[in-house]
């Protein structure tokens, strides 16, 4: 079923007959347990009203990726950011619950002669919250810029393995390092952020991956602002690894979401000339050329988005080839 919507910042998403239709459809369906409109933002309103019409929850893009942020949330500093991320939806709540008092419950009524209306009272628990979490996050990255220090003074290049979520970063550092876990060397950084990780380059340099939160395009703009702290390390690295999930359908605007995020990272010129890409999961790209030939040199060319590549192979698959790629 395709409705029609009216522009998403409207207070009602849908026209009137087109909302009829819809809550006909998921009142009548008890398969259908939940709602997931893919807006950034629903006004809290507007989510109100929706799930009073459907009787089920409704979800946005930023609902829906805080809660997994949520779910995955394992290090102090990620249960931190997710509480700071958490608050704007509290503000709106609690707007929208006074709001729905009415002229009563609004500033004519103050909470047991403290001169404070409802609202102001909650809107400053909040504000102090806000200051507690920063405070607290302060705290750890402080210890964190510490500890990167020493890493420094000890001298372990570090490299940064970023992504769209999903393209494999875990994996391949799973694949650099072996088991990090049997590697008595790695008891040294222990304390340090779970997501650090050494391994050892062919030439037995020995260096620290970095596995890092992936992006997302859209990504609601305050959960982005609250974990770009996170990102700032990215900063501090030797080198850049991007792992691209190239058999997604969306690999290019994957890598065009990643490429904007970095840049708007403020990241030093010479960081992201250097940065190396890498095709992940090239196992599931139908008809890959090393299924078909034996290649026996690739020559990426990376600002030409293309490689030069010496194969052994058929007449009948270079044809295929040469169709595939013209020029
Ligand atoms: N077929 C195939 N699957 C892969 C490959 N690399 C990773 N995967 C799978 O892709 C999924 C995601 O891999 P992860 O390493 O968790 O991806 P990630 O980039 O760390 O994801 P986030 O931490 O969520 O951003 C897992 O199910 C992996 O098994 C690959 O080369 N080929
Ligand atoms: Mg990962």
């Amino acid at each position: 079923m395709v409705v029609p919507t009216k522009t998403p910042d409207k207070k009602l998403i849908f026209g009137r007959g087109t909302l009829e239709q819809l809550t006909e459809r998921i009142r009548g369906s008890p398969e259908i347990t939940s709602v997931f409109l893919n807006v950034e933002r629903l006004a809290t309103p507007t989510k109100k009203d929706l799930e009073a019409a459907w009787r089920v929850p409704v979800f946005d893009r930023f609902t829906v990726v805080l809660h997994i942020f949520r779910c995955n949330a394992r290090t102090k500093e990620a249960r931190l950011q997710v509480a700071l991320a958490e608050l704007p939806l509290l503000r709106s709540h609690v707007k929208s619950n006074v709001a729905h008092l009415g002229g009563r419950g609004r500033s004519s009524r103050y909470t047991m002669g403290s001169g404070e209306s409802f609202l102001q009272l909650q809107q400053r628990l909040l504000r102090d919250r806000e200051a507690k979490i920063q405070k607290a996050l302060e705290r750890l990255r402080c210890k964190r810029r510490l500890l990167g220090q020493q890493r420094r003074r000890k001298e372990f290049p570090v490299v940064s393995v970023v992504g769209y979520t999903n393209c494999g970063k875990t994996t391949l550092i799973k694949a650099l390092t072996g088991d990090a876990a049997i590697q008595p060397r790695n008891q040294l950084f222990a304390t340090l952020d779970i997501t650090a990780h050494a391994g050892r380059l062919p030439s037995a340099l020995t260096v620290l991956y970095m596995d890092t939160i992936g992006f997302l395009s859209q990504l609601p703009h305050s959960l982005v602002e609250s974990f770009s702290a996170t990102l700032q390390d990215v900063a501090h690295s030797d080198l850049i690894v991007h792992v691209r999930d190239v058999s997604h359908p969306e690999t290019e605007l994957q890598k065009a979401s990643v490429l904007s995020a970095l840049r708007g990272l403020g990241l030093p010129d010479a960081l992201l000339e250097s940065m190396v890409e890498v095709h992940n999961k090239v196992d599931l790209v139908p008809g890959w050329l090393h299924q078909e030939a034996t290649v026996q040199a690739v020559d990426v060319i990376p600002e030409a988005g293309a490689a030069d590549v010496k194969v052994i192979i058929s007449d009948s698959a270079y044809g295929r080839f040469r169709k595939l790629f013209p020029g």
